[in-house]
């Protein structure tokens, strides 16, 4: 992808310092600049995506009351369905041209966070469906321990300073379906401008473009990956925590010219989360002089609990 730097994970992982090193510098610096890279050889394989695909789509094929069965709002939409226009932007009142679905950690190891995490919601009509989900939820979070341990080099802390706070951390993998546009939107887009909730996010490349990243000379630019790459950006957890050093960059999916109305959208982010104990309190090595405190401390579970009620799906 030509838009947004371009970083290839087998330099982190090989023996090579240097290439390593680089593989920090580079990933390091765009994520202080546009707050998004694209990255090659991770661990999600084209297979998997392609099988997730069919089933994504073949579950929102479903009627609309068998998909609603999978719908608790006591969970705000933290598992399971969410229904079409009920998330919108931070800051928005209209929502956001979408339906989704949640997978969430599964935990069982650990008693302590099993009971804390509600339980994924199995999709009877789709035998596939949950186990497709969650193989790609074990190989995004895999891949996203890597970037965030080249990520804690760049900051100064332990390459592992991460570990601990991700394992069994609460994150998301969120299959959209952008419905075809049959009326005027009257100013309702696909997904509003916003900034993501979480520490990282991961997206596989989309079924169709629309995906825009806002450059900081104010121009909206394409974000749209080549096959084999994720693009990962910085979300407002990771951004707070490292006191603003490290860019959640707001982006948005816009909605396509009249005449590809008919045309549906998928995407299918992963919203790496810390565990709901994980501070958020502005780390030490990026505060000094000329970067004061920017944030009060709070926790990982707060700063959630405020945006999901900030986005419309927690009362
Ligand atoms: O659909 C996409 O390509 C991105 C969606 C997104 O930004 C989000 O759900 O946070
Ligand atoms: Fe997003």
């Amino acid at each position: 992808m030509n838009n947004i730097p371009s970083v290839d994970l087998s330099d982190f992982l090989s023996e090579d310092q240097g290439r390593k090193q680089s593989f920090v510098n580079h990933i390091g610096r765009a994520y202080e600049d546009i707050g998004f890279v694209s990255l090659k050889n991770h661990f999600l394989d084209d297979e998997l995506v392609e099988d997730l695909y069919r089933e994504v789509k073949a579950f929102f094929d479903l009627p609309l009351d068998r998909k609603r069965q999978y719908e608790d709002p006591e969970i705000a939409g933290q598992r399971g369905y969410v229904s079409f226009g009920k998330e919108h932007a931070k800051g928005k009142t209209q929502g956001d041209l979408k339906e989704f679905w949640h997978f969430g950690q599964e935990a069982a190891e650990d008693a302590s966070l099993s009971e804390t995490y509600p339980n994924n919601l199995l999709v009877k009509e789709l035998p596939q469906f949950n186990d497709t989900g969650m193989q790609a939820y074990r190989m995004l979070e895999k891949t996203a321990i890597y970037v965030l341990r080249a990520l804690a080099l760049h900051i100064g802390l332990e390459e592992t300073y991460f570990d601990s706070w991700v394992s069994g951390g609460n994150s998301i993998l969120r299959p959209i379906h952008y419905p075809p546009i049959i009326t005027e939107p009257d100013g309702a887009v696909r997904a509003g401008a916003h900034g993501d909730i979480n520490l990282i996010t991961l997206l596989m490349g989309a079924s169709t473009g629309g995906l825009q990243v806002l450059r900081n000379d104010g121009e909206w630019i394409d974000a749209i990956p080549e096959a084999d790459e994720l693009v990962i950006n910085v979300g407002d957890m990771l951004e707070r925590l490292t006191n603003n050093r490290l860019r959640s960059t707001v982006h948005r999916v816009v909605n396509p010219p009249k005449e590809q109305w008919g045309t549906p959208r998928y995407s299918i982010p992963f919203f790496m989360h810390p565990r709901s104990d994980m501070p958020l309190n502005c780390l030490q090595e990026c505060v000094d002089a000329d970067h004061p405190k920017a944030y009060e401390d709070i926790t990982a579970g707060e700063f959630l609990s405020q945006r999901l009620a900030e986005i419309g799906l927690k009362k």
